[in-house]
């Protein structure tokens, strides 16, 4: 090889290290403090109200106001306020007026619309779901799985599995349940934009494990020919449901029996869950809809084979996170690939299925028994 040719590569290779390392340190600020600096400072923001009192307020406001509005120490408040900037979280705006010194003033973005407290784009309650010390302590427990030692590490930490443990506490119960309307409003707007057809023919529906209702008050709204829309979920959770009109609440056990109807729902459910168990709640679904013309519809993360992982693919990294997610806080939940979901649907007797994407990390299965 020529002496040429050898430095380029020698060279080639201490740039790739030196790359490396600038991004092995870059990457490392992201764990000082266990990485959770970031989620501590925006649960500080959600605790504060800082997105909803700008918001409230109207127009930009400046740190003065925002520490009147809030009740706050104004040296701290400034010091959290530059981090959420630093990180995108607000906006600062600088005015410049001739007769007076430069006034900073604090604004809205879109990830701060997410942290208020109240309305449709908030993301509060799972942000706070995620930090809550039930869900931290288990997240410290995933080596346990990996090794094979326990079957979910929320259970590892509190003896009970994530259900149980809400009925226990219905604090957290509460919590999780907001937490899931806020994945739920997401889901469900992607689902009516992208696959409304799916109901097509469709006139009771029942949405299994679909907690408070939030997707089913959406969609027979937006599905005016669905006479009757069944919520199914744990006693405890549909106790607290909104009435609506159109829709009935009822409390079980899925492992048990799931309401008839033309066609079943599962958002975000099958996730939670283990094979055996997936294949025992299918085949109660099969059992609960129509041989000939039922169909179960299943809203969940298909996890992209080896080439679409190599694409730079955010909603392929935020499966993964969910993925993580399942195995620190369910019952050998999982997110699962397309081999995976055609295992659990052909176990519990359904005979086809098929995948459509929609505008979210989930896809839709819709299966067929006949
Ligand atoms: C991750 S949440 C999904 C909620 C809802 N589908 C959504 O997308 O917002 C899973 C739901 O399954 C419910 N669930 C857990 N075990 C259940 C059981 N044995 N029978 C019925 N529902 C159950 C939980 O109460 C929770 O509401
Ligand atoms: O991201 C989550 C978090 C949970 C969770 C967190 C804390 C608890 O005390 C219970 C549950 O559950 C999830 C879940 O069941 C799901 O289907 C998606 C995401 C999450």
């Amino acid at each position: 090889m020529e002496e040429t040719q050898r430095d380029h590569l020698t060279w080639g290779l201490l740039e790739e290290e030196r790359e490396e390392e600038k991004q092995k340190k870059f990457d490392m600020s992201k764990y000082y403090f266990g990485g959770d600096v970031e989620m501590a400072v925006v649960k500080c923001a959600i605790d504060l109200g800082m997105a909803d009192a700008i918001a409230n307020h109207g127009r930009p406001m400046t740190l003065l106001e925002l520490s009147s509005a809030l009740d706050c120490d104004l040296q701290n408040l400034h010091r959290v306020m530059r981090f959420l900037v630093n990180h995108g979280i607000f906006k600062e705006i600088i005015i410049r007026n001739e007769d007076t010194v430069p006034t900073a003033y604090y604004a809205q973005t879109h990830s701060s619309r997410r942290l208020m407290r109240t309305g449709e784009n908030s993301m509060a309650a799972f942000i706070l779901m995620q930090s809550s010390p039930p869900a931290k302590a288990a997240w410290h427990c995933l080596s346990a799985c990996v090794k094979g030692k326990a079957t979910s590490a929320f259970e590892v930490v509190h003896g009970e599995d994530v259900w149980k443990h809400a009925e226990a506490n219905p604090a957290q119960s509460q919590l999780i349940n907001e937490a899931m309307a806020c994945l739920a409003r997401v889901i469900v707007s992607a689902i009516i934009d992208g696959c409304l057809d799916m109901f097509e023919g469709v006139e009771t529906l029942v949405d299994v494990g679909g907690g408070t209702g939030t997707i089913m008050r959406r969609l027979v709204k937006a599905c005016p020919w669905i006479s009757k829309g069944i919520t199914f979920d744990l006693p405890h959770v549909v106790s607290l449901a909104e009435q609506c009109e159109g829709i009935e609440y009822v409390g079980g056990d899925m492992f048990e029996f799931i309401p008839k109807a033309d066609a079943v729902l599962l958002v975000a459910v099958l996730h939670d869950w283990g094979d055996d168990e997936c294949i025992r709640i299918l085949k109660k679904c099969r059992k609960a809809i129509p041989k000939d013309k039922g169909k179960v519809i299943i809203v969940e993360v298909v996890i992209g084979n080896k080439e679409q992982q190599k694409e730079d693919n955010k909603l392929n990294d935020v499966g993964l996170v969910l993925d993580m997610a399942m195995m620190a806080l369910t019952h050998k939940g999982k997110e699962r690939t397309l081999d995976e979901w055609a295992y659990v649907l052909r176990e519990a007797g359904f005979s086809r299925h098929t995948v459509r994407s929609i505008a979210a990390i989930q896809s839709v299965i819709e299966a067929f028994p006949a």
